[in-house]
């Protein structure tokens, strides 16, 4: 028995490099090499654990020392914090995230792993992933990979072991701050300062670079266990354009479920293309970035108001509140996470909601007849909208609950029924 200390060698680059499966059960392992004192020679004495190999620098002079997963590089975005308990794999694959360093405020992630099933679109679009602790086993019946693998292959940074209440803290105190994440020891904290403090996301157009290129015919309802509003499905179908702004694939899943056969169209898709489908309703989607920056989008949601029944969230609430007159505004950190509370003025009822954005419509800026349905209560932000003598309505947040609460889910109805009573009426 060795009673002196033994000094472990960690061999693969990464400490998390390679994993190990039993039972559904995965662990991070490394090759150990064990030096029990005098009688051994050239053993090499190397730290077992990862030390700080990455920095995060914010565009106020902050620096954050971290651990590197993932990927590697340099990368410039804009951090934001989400507050979800579960479900990183959807945001990690929410389109509306492109350009955005998510910081999760939950300070354990990676213990479920990933699955095909919880994508929600078809790649990671986001900068990069800050978390408090990463995960060292998985240990989930329906995963199939570790997240470090996943954002390896995805070619997407991440960060670990940084003091994420702090950063949290800075982001409430401060707003949302541009930062860089790097690896490369070439560069300074001045050059990746100067790099934080040239780039910009306001302005810019991010729907084009996340939007399908070609229309497509969506196939694909929820699984079973989604069917909690059955009594509300009828079977019929009617038939919904969907622009594609960076569409959350879940909001397809219930539209589906809830009877629609569904055209998914891209976001420069001409107004006049989709009037001639002759559709039952139009949905605009969620989507990345500032609605100022896409007045081609506005344009497309103009020629389509009061044409057909219209449902926008999220990037299309935002698109449709412009479209009717009014003016959207960047929020000071914005909400993201899967515990909103927001209240229906119509009915009072107050649901938990899943949210993801920076920006919000101005409800003064609205003209006569728009009605705000729904409030933030948090902040009092507008979160929802509707014109019926315009067969109109729109989320600021995701119904659609992929993560989150499914308090919400029944607007996917509420939009069956106005393509219904057009339907009756024409
Ligand atoms: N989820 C979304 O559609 C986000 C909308 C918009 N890009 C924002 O950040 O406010």
């Amino acid at each position: 028995m060795a009673t002196k200390a033994m000094y472990l060698s960690v061999t693969s680059q990464s400490l998390f490099s390679s994993t190990a499966t039993t039972k559904n059960v995965r662990v991070r392992s490394f090759t150990v090499r064990c030096s029990t004192g005098a009688a051994s020679t050239g053993a090499v004495a190397t730290a077992p654990w990862k030390v700080a190999d990455a920095r995060l620098v914010l565009e106020d002079g902050s620096v954050w020392k971290a651990k590197s997963f993932g990927a590697s590089g340099t990368q410039v975005g804009e951090v934001v914090f989400n507050t979800s308990l579960t479900g990183y794999q959807e945001i990690l694959t929410d389109p509306s995230y492109a350009g955005q360093f998510v910081l999760m405020t939950c300070p354990h992630i990676g213990n479920t792993g990933v699955n095909i099933d919880d994508e929600e679109s078809i790649k990671c679009f986001l900068a990069g992933l800050v978390i408090r602790s990463l995960s060292i086993s998985t240990s989930n019946y329906r995963s199939t990979e570790s997240l470090s693998d996943y954002l390896s292959k995805r070619n997407i940074m991440g960060i670990y072991d940084v003091d994420t209440r702090a950063i949290t803290r800075r982001l409430r105190e401060e707003g949302s701050l541009i930062g860089v994440l790097s690896t490369e020891n070439s560069k300074t904290d001045e050059e990746l300062l100067e790099m934080s403090r040239t780039w910009n996301i306001v302005g810019v157009d991010l729907i084009s670079s996340v939007s399908c290129k070609e229309p497509y015919e969506w196939v694909g309802k929820t699984g079973l266990d989604w069917e909690f509003n059955t009594s509300q499905i009828t079977g019929e179908a009617f038939h919904v354009v969907a622009y594609d702004f960076g569409i959350k694939h879940n909001i397809l899943r219930r539209l589906a479920s809830y009877g629609c056969k569904i055209t998914v169209v891209p976001s420069t898709w001409p107004a006049s293309e989709t009037l001639k489908m002759k559709p039952d309703g139009v949905l605009f989607s969620n989507g990345p970035g500032d609605p100022s920056a896409v007045p081609y989008a506005v344009e497309t949601v103009k020629e389509i108001i009061g044409q057909v029944p219209i449902f926008g969230i999220c990037m299309g609430h935002q698109l449709l509140g412009q479209a009717l007159g009014g003016k959207t505004y960047k929020m000071k950190f914005g909400h993201h996470g899967g515990n909103h509370p927001v209240r229906n003025l119509r009915n009072g009822s107050v649901e938990i909601s899943a949210q993801n954005h920076n920006y919000a419509v101005d409800p003064e800026s609205l003209p006569d007849g728009v009605e705000v349905t729904h409030v933030n209560l948090n902040d009092g932000s507008c979160a929802g909208l509707a014109f019926p003598q315009r067969k109109l309505m729109s989320l600021q947040y995701h119904p659609e609950a992929s993560p989150g609460p499914h308090d919400s889910d029944q607007v996917f109805d509420h939009f069956v029924e106005l393509m219904r009573k057009e339907k009756k009426s024409t």
